[in-house]
């Protein structure tokens, strides 16, 4: 058995984590089909954490098998609420006593900060949990009254296997608010954790005989040609449709450039471990083997094989909105399995000049910093009334600059690293955009450090609409802010975009707020702060930000068929 084991002697955690990484499958950790593994690397250094078992298809399949069995014997209909509510319990409980623990791999593995991952993830990890275990024993459905000699109920039941796909954002979390519903529920899980590579993978390696610089690309964009793809991605499509030494890897799909020894295909960048500390919590708090199985594996590769299963009736994503076409595809193509999917946005943050400027400033700041800017909800686009406009960016500027960068695990730091290589070249990619575009940046722009993966905090100002910086979803510590007339201008330019996860009105008249909020196209609007989830509260978005919602009662539909049962007291044919 492959087993991680970490001393970590920081000043924000003193002590030791040793727990098994293999895949998770009826209740045993195994090696993948293929005895491959994936490497996992510390984002705050560059390198090589530990290496991991990397699951094949064939273990989505064997997986699968493992958790029909356990539906149809010890959950599904045959573990009561009760049991179902005291397992969770349990486990809500084990990660409490190994909160520090949990926080530190999250840290070492993902790069947040020690700190916020004890305070946001992890807490809000055992809120959910326990949420859900309150559920439980508390899912029923109505008695319908039609007539006297008719009894007419509604039962929800689970619906079986379910497969979830989680992103590297919020590890643990997304592990969470998958996991707790389709629990509460009665369904059993097959769950992948990971992200896939990517799309513009490879980072930016010089191949020497050209001078230029080498991308590898997904083959769905490589086939795009040039419709939807921006100047710089066309530019790249352009430079590696000549290139003769494109491979497409068998194991993630990807296009590499194999002219070049130092390009690796599947670069080692995923921060996977707490859902796998979390299989050992699972299985010590007694859950039964097969209900919940854990694969880490890539997207193309075992997210695919989920979402296309024949068995698998319903599957849960969080991530892209490509990804999440991908998923609805594969969904309508294989089995119509039910569908949920949580995927990017570009949120608007708008700055009335009635509002609490120092307040509004404070709140913007953490709506475009947290999490370094890794969350579909972050307040990217900060619309700012013109008369408060210089005074505004003036408080932000100094706000935005005090925000200390530096090591996870140092108390008083508030941005670690990004998640990976790949997400700084991504990052990076659109900053460069914005320069090259015309863009002013105000503050930031580069990178921070000489190791690891940091960025700057980045304001942007002097934007246009079209501009790619404005459109799309950086994923990353960077905002634009824009200056706006009235309530119809800012209302225009806000919607203003394919997304429509989440918006923030700030403003000292609650008339104003709130009619604002409503006219916001969002799947939740905050008014007079930002970033504000709650496991009891609902989260997903319009548009194409994604279909359903996780967390509050409404993630229990998700994960239940209704069926209604007709009984019949005396009607005689
Ligand atoms: N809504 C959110 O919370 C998230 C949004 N994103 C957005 O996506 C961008 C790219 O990040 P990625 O990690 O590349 O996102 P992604 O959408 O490629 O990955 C998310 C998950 O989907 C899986 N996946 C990839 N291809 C798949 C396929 N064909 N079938 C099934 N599953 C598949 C991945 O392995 C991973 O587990 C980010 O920069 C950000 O803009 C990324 C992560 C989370
Ligand atoms: N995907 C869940 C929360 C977030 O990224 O903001």
């Amino acid at each position: 058995m492959v087993t991680f084991t970490h001393e970590f002697k920081t000043d924000s955690f003193q002590g030791k984590t040793s727990f098994p990484t293999g895949l998770f499958i009826d209740g045993e950790w195994r090696e993948g089909g293929d005895k491959t593994t994936i490497d996992v690397v510390n984002p705050t250094t560059g390198k090589v954490l530990t290496s991991i078992p990397e699951a094949t298809p064939k273990d989505v399949d064997i997986a699968v098998k493992a958790a029909q069995k356990a539906f149809d014997t010890v959950w599904g209909l045959n573990a009561s609420g009760a049991q179902r509510a005291e397992l969770l319990m349990k486990l809500a409980q084990l990660m409490e006593k190994h909160a520090d623990e949990l926080s530190a791999i999250e840290a070492i593995d993902n790069g947040k900060t020690f700190t916020w991952a004890k305070n946001v993830d992890i807490a809000f990890s055992i809120q959910t949990i326990k949420y859900y275990a309150g559920w439980a024993d508390k899912i029923s459905g109505q008695t319908i009254e039609t007539d006297e000699k008719k009894l007419i109920y509604t039962r929800h039941e689970p619906i079986g296997v379910v497969g979830q796909i989680i992103p590297w954002n919020f590890p643990l979390l997304m592990f969470s608010w998958k996991i707790a519903p389709a629990l509460a529920t009665g369904n059993t899980i097959v769950l992948k954790h990971i992200e896939r590579v990517a799309r513009l993978v490879g980072s930016r390696v010089v191949r020497p005989h050209m001078g230029l610089p080498a991308f590898v690309l997904a083959p769905e964009r490589r086939r795009a040609g040039s419709k939807g793809l921006n100047r710089w991605e066309c530019a790249v499509v352009v430079r590696l449709q000549y290139c003769s030494f494109l491979r497409e890897c068998t194991r993630c799909a990807q296009w590499v450039c194999a002219s070049d020894a130092r390009m690796r295909c599947c670069p080692p960048n995923l921060p996977p471990l707490t859902a796998l500390r979390m299989t050992s919590l699972i299985k010590e708090a007694g859950f039964p083997p097969g209900v919940v199985n854990v694969l880490v594996g890539y997207g193309p590769t075992v997210g695919q094989a989920i979402s296309e299963h024949m068995d698998i009736q319903k599957v849960a994503f969080t991530g892209s909105t490509l990804v999440g076409r991908k998923i609805m595809a594969a969904a309508a193509s294989s089995n119509l399995k039910n569908v949920t999917l949580e995927l990017g946005g570009k949120s608007p943050n708008i700055i009335f000049d009635d509002a609490d400027l120092e307040q509004a400033v404070n709140w913007a700041a953490h709506g475009i910093f947290w999490n370094h800017g890794q969350a579909c909800c972050a307040g990217s686009r900060i619309f700012v009334q013109e008369g408060i406009y210089d005074k505004f960016l003036q408080m932000f500027t100094e706000r935005t600059k005090n925000i200390n960068v530096g090591d996870p695990f140092s108390p008083g730091v508030d941005q670690g690293p990004q998640v990976s290589q790949l997400q700084y070249d991504r990052i990076m990619g659109y900053i460069e955009s914005g320069k090259k575009d015309g863009a002013t940046v105000h503050v930031g722009g580069n990178r921070h450090g000489t190791e690891g993966y940091f960025i700057e905090p980045t304001i942007f100002t002097n934007t246009t609409p079209e501009m790619k910086i404005v459109k799309e979803e950086i994923f990353g510590p960077v905002g634009v802010v824009i200056k706006f007339k009235d309530e119809a201008d800012v209302l225009r330019q806000a919607n203003d975009t394919v997304y429509g996860l989440a918006a923030a009105v700030f403003s000292q008249n609650i008339n104003r707020a709130l009619e604002t909020a409503h006219k916001l196209q969002a799947g939740t609007a905050w008014v007079n702060c930002v970033n504000q989830l709650h496991a009891n509260v609902p989260f997903g978005g319009f548009k194409q930000s994604g279909i359903g919602r996780e967390l509050g009662e409404y993630a229990l539909h998700n994960y239940t068929n209704v069926k209604a049962v007709h009984v019949n007291l005396g009607h005689r044919m």
